[in-house]
């Protein structure tokens, strides 16, 4: 559902991300783990069209970044962490004007929210201020109103940042159930116990290259059961 090759983004004399090639497959949670910096967001951003990639190409649904991103905008759902909604509005109004840039309106609408509510279970948003809302809350309308349009790949970028222990929860348990559902999701995140958690695979990002990709079990086998020591490892490696 995702695929790069040799993905490229220099700013000026800076490079971001390089060659970087990666595949995740349907039903996948993929998590992309690197430091601050590792070139995480940049690569997030070229997949989703926000970003033009200086050398190298993308898929995302079987469609080309570069050559069609309205199609592959169709077909993804992007969450930052820190991201915000507009304080005065309600749970619904929020989520009735990010649908209408779907063309959701009128009985499409309904049904997505519906269905929205239900997942992510977020009735009590619907008719209160997001100002008034709880972390949690205001959150799972943050995820709520990218996922509208029932993307088959979301990615997240850092999605917890910010987040208390009970959204926190509430997100990392989110992403297996939409994996569940049949959907592919690239987790980015510096917080390797995460990515432990909700991950098939990984892929290990320093500096804006890709040195190590692997199972979640070869990875933890490799860092003799942790994470952070198969990154740092690889890192090590690949200086
Ligand atoms: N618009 C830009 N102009 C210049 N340099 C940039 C720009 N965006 C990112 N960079 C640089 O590219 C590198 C990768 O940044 P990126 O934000 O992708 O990393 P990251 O892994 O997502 O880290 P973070 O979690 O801190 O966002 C960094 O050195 C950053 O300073």
């Amino acid at each position: 559902m995702i695929q790069a090759q040799g993905l490229t983004k220099r700013y000026g004399p800076k490079t971001a991300v390089e060659g970087l090639s990666l595949k995740v497959e349907r039903g996948e949670v993929y998590a992309l783990l690197g430091p601050n910096g590792a070139g995480k967001t940049t690569t997030l951003r070229m997949l989703a069209t926000l970003v033009r990639p200086t050398a190298g190409r993308a898929e995302v649904a079987g469609f080309d970044v570069g050559k069609e991103p309205l199609e592959v905008r169709r077909r993804l759902g992007l969450v930052n962490g820190g991201m915000r909604v507009y304080d005065r509005l309600t749970g619904r109004e929020v989520l009735a004007f990010f649908a209408s840039f779907y063309g959701l309106e009128g009985r499409a609408f309904k049904e997505a929210l519906d269905w929205v509510v239900a997942l992510l279970e977020m009735e009590e948003t619907l008719e209160k201020k997001v100002l008034e809302m709880s972390t949690g809350m205001r959150q799972k309308v943050v995820i709520a109103r990218a996922i509208l349009h029932r993307p088959p790949v979301l990615l997240l970028d850092e999605a917890t940042a910010g987040l208390d222990v009970f959204a926190r929860r509430a997100l990392l348990d989110f992403v297996k159930t939409y994996r569940d559902l049949g959907n592919t999701v690239l987790y980015s995140t510096h917080v390797m116990p995460e990515a432990e958690e909700v991950a098939d695979r990984v892929g290990f990002l320093h500096q804006g290259r890709l040195v190590y990709e692997g199972s979640k079990e070869e990875a933890l086998a490799m860092g003799e059961g942790s994470l952070e020591r198969a990154f740092i490892r690889k890192v090590r490696e690949a200086a």
